[in-house]
């Protein structure tokens, strides 16, 4: 099977695991990527089953209206049951690396209202230690000389993401060669960095559900 293929068993298994939740109040939390864009995709043949969704990006939610989905501001909604996004790595403990697509800080901000995280993912994004994938940091412009200098002293090797500008208005540098030990306190320990909007290490909150998406069909890991 190709990547795509996996992808689009894993957005089909998601469609599976949300179906029998949905009612006329529900909102869904929606991420960002190429999976979760295949799993928006589902989502539109069931749009009169549920009230409508929350973006993590304006990308997601200019697909999730193409397709006759109502796209509520975060601020207007109270309840989000499911929150349905990919990853750039997730490892056992269902802890992530995201925003490869630079949409980190929107997706953990719908991830933090969600009951449920469920990662939808094919099976070359999971590894036994994250940092393979080079770790996105969300900063705000002028800070960010001073936030490469303060992640080198952790031991990145920080890299701006030249002509990249989140929906927030900022910029990304990557940390390439960061192998993570500890995903928690290295999340919290970026988080405390003046200037930083946030990481991509999705780990104080990670997934609640694993759809991982394999040749011999799709695993389900729920903590
Ligand atoms: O900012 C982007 C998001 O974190 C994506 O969820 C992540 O990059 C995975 O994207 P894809 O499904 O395209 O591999």
């Amino acid at each position: 099977m190709t990547q795509d293929e996996l992808k689009a068993a894993v957005a089909d298994a998601a469609i599976r695991e949300i179906e029998p939740h949905l009612d006329k109040d529900t909102v869904l939390g929606i991420g960002t990527g190429s999976t979760a864009n295949l799993f928006i995709d589902r989502l539109g043949p069931l749009r009169d089953r549920f009230k409508g969704a929350v973006a993590s990006s304006e990308a997601s939610a200019e697909r999730l209206k193409g397709l006759g989905i109502e796209v509520f501001e975060l601020n207007h909604v109270g309840d989000v049951p499911f929150y349905i996004d990919g990853a750039d790595e997730v490892n056992a403990h269902l802890h992530m690396i995201k925003g490869g697509g630079a949409a980190l800080t929107r997706e953990k901000i719908v991830a933090a209202c969600a009951k449920r995280f469920i990662c939808i993912a094919d099976g070359s994004k999971y590894v036994a230690q994250l940092g393979h994938f080079p770790l996105p940091v969300e900063v705000i412009p002028m800070a960010r000389s001073y936030v490469a200098r303060e992640l080198v002293k952790l031991g990145a090797e920080p890299v701006y993401r030249q002509g990249v500008l989140t929906d927030n208005g900022n910029h990304i540098i990557d940390c390439f060669n960061f192998m993570i030990d500890d995903p928690v306190a290295m999340e919290a320990r970026i988080n405390a960095i003046v200037g930083v909007v946030t990481n991509g290490l999705f780990a104080a909150r990670g997934a609640d559900i694993l759809l991982l998406g394999k040749t011999d069909g799709v695993e389900r890991t729920a903590l």
